[in-house]
């Protein structure tokens, strides 16, 4: 068998031209949606996303702007600036691009947005509302995987039996919770996970998210199942090369004769990151103005 390629960097595109089009639709009444992006620190992987974030809201439409921190900036000013975004209404979304460098407190500084600016829908209100089913904005890159699989398996996943690996809360635990959601039947496996290779053979849907090159070989997979690789794993340069390649954590040659679809890694899981932060900003604008979401052809 050789697995349905499922292409996020198309998925991705097609999505924000949908958002383009309802952000037009909304702007001719008076509100461009704001997104701002902060970055602390040099960490070139984080600047080439931010740089990313940046330039794709323009493209929707929207006003974008970016604010780039010293790696030594003192938690205080960090706080200060999220309070002054909070309260400019010019802005509708807010992310602080992780990791931060040490010793700023992760908790703390997503802790301090205002949940309703909260594009990547890590405070603790919207992650509350997640495991509810309340109303909040959903983290982007968990939000991208279950776009890919709708597409992929149909609207209905119900029944399912679905494998996360990882329990991060940027992605393992929202993604569990989403697949809940989606009514499958689902566990989490992580480091402590005994006999890894065996709860991944009984799963229809495998979501592996551990940044292990690699690590999930093709005969851990249960014959025709979807797999959406997150791990982005960055091996070391070739000889001659300045840049390692981007692999994922799943071993893609073996995994692509057994699976029924599976995405590749890069142009898989990553492309929706970001479609849904627009997504997500368009939504928080919409919800602050009033507005409901312009309707536009799928
Ligand atoms: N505040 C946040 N920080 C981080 C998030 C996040 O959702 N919110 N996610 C990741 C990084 N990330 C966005 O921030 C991100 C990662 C990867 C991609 C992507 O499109 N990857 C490409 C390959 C890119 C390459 O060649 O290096 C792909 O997979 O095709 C987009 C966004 C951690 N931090």
């Amino acid at each position: 068998m050789t697995a349905r390629l499922i292409d996020g960097k198309a998925a991705a595109a097609a999505l924000r031209q949908r958002i383009a089009a309802q952000v037009a639709r909304v702007s001719d009444l008076g509100v461009v949606p704001g997104l701002a992006v902060v970055l602390v620190g040099e960490d070139p992987a984080s600047q080439v996303y931010v740089r990313s974030k940046e330039r794709l809201a323009r493209e929707a439409g929207m006003v974008s702007i970016a604010h780039r921190l010293p790696p030594t900036t003192p938690e205080a000013d960090l706080l200060d600036l999220i309070r002054r975004l909070n309260a400019d209404p010019a802005i509708h979304g807010i992310l602080v691009q992780l990791p931060v460098p040490k010793p700023l407190d992760e908790r703390t500084i997503i802790g301090a947005i205002d949940p309703a600016k909260d594009v990547d829908g890590l405070h603790p209100v919207n992650v509350g509302n997640l495991s509810i089913g309340g109303e909040g904005l959903l983290p982007c890159t968990p939000s991208g995987c279950m776009m890919l699989l709708r597409d992929t398996l149909g609207a209905d996943l119900s029944g399912l039996r679905a494998l996360v690996i990882g329990r991060s809360n940027l992605m393992g635990k929202p993604m569990a919770q989403l697949l809940v959601r989606a009514h499958c039947t689902v566990t989490v496996a992580h480091s402590r996970t005994r006999d890894l290779a065996d709860e991944c053979r009984r799963a229809d849907i495998l979501v592996p998210a551990v940044g292990q090159p690699r690590m999930v070989r093709g005969d851990w997979i249960k014959p025709g199942a979807t797999v959406i690789d997150v791990g982005m794993n960055r091996l070391a340069p070739e000889p001659g090369q300045e840049k390692g390649r981007l692999v994922g954590d799943v071993a893609f040659e073996e995994a692509v004769e057994v699976a029924g679809a599976i995405t590749p890694v890069p142009g898989g899981v990553g492309p929706m990151t970001i479609a849904c932060l627009l997504d997500n900003t368009l939504t928080a604008a919409c919800r602050a103005e009033g507005l409901a979401r312009p309707a536009v052809a799928a």
